[in-house]
């Protein structure tokens, strides 16, 4: 990660100290942090009802318990306005960081600090599927924690961004008669309507269209520069290489590099062939 330069001259030393202070405030701290799923049900012939309440009865612990070590021994520290990319293979424990970080999943080893609170942004994050876009903006707004007042007046420009109703009057059909891509443009938009401290998003600029992509590319830099810092994993290079200027990389849960996004990408196109 780079270090912040340091200057000769008094005044201008003063004032870049002002601004490392400013530049290098901790958001997240993750330390030697591994995360662990338990999983129910032996290898054969063990996902009968009735095996699963033998073992719900079983006494002896974790007898019958498959583990999945997902993250091992990870340690970073983000910084308030840096935008940083996660990558690796499917299955490297990216997601399973993002929750960790959110909160979502507990340490089974280390620690996960946070300044402020992080939201995670999926594109599976739960819209209701029944009730139209409309209702599912104020919802999700007044999930996130916005007030009534501030939903109204960002209402339109939710709307707007998404680009929900560039084709018709789709804002106000049920959610189940979007697309998939339609969906995640609209949770991409509530998301990133409210100024977050920590704000990661998994995967979200890979489902919308291109013209949308560059739209959501160019928000996360707004949400940089308004002092939160955005976490973005991706299997799209290019999206990182866009946003991002530091990069992880996490190969079988262990953290590879944590670099520049240039030098990072790199070594991993190196790692994968492209
Ligand atoms: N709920 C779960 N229960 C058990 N194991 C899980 C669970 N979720 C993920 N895993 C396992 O944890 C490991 C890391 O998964 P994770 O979803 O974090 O990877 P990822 O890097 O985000 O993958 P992808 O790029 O495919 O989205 C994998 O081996 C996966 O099988």
């Amino acid at each position: 990660m780079a270090v912040a330069e340091k200057s000769s001259d008094g005044k201008s030393a003063a004032a870049a100290a002002r601004s490392d202070a400013d530049r290098w405030v901790p958001t997240v701290i993750a330390e030697e942090l591994h995360i662990v799923y338990r999983v129910n049900g032996g290898p054969r012939g063990k996902g009968s009802a009735t095996a699963a309440l033998s073992r719900m009865v079983r006494r002896g612990g974790e007898k019958g318990v498959r583990k999945v070590h997902a993250v091992r021994g990870v340690t970073f520290t983000a910084y308030r306005g840096e935008a940083i990319g996660l990558i690796g293979s499917n299955g490297s424990g990216k997601s399973t960081l993002l929750k960790a970080v959110a909160g979502l999943i507990p340490a089974e080893r280390g620690k996960v600090y946070t300044d402020g609170q992080p939201s995670l942004l999926g594109v599976n994050a739960a819209l209701m599927n029944d009730l139209t876009g409309e209702r599912n903006v104020i919802l999700g707004g007044l999930a996130m924690g916005m007030s009534r007042e501030q939903i109204r007046e960002r209402y339109q420009g939710i709307v707007d961004f998404s680009g929900i109703n560039e084709k018709g009057d789709f804002i106000t059909l049920p959610m189940r008669t979007y697309s998939s891509g339609m969906a995640a443009r609209l949770r991409f938009s509530i998301a990133a309507a409210k100024d977050h401290d920590v704000l990661m998003i998994d995967e979200a600029l890979a489902t919308g269209d291109k013209k949308f992509q560059k739209r959501s590319e160019a928000r996360i830099r707004e949400l940089r520069k308004e002092a939160g810092t955005v976490f973005l994993v991706s299997h799209n290079n290019k999206s990182i290489r866009d946003t991002c200027d530091r990069v992880l990389w996490l190969e079988h849960g262990e953290l590879r590099l944590d670099g520049p996004t240039d030098e990072v990408l790199k070594e991993y196109e190196k790692f994968t062939g492209k």
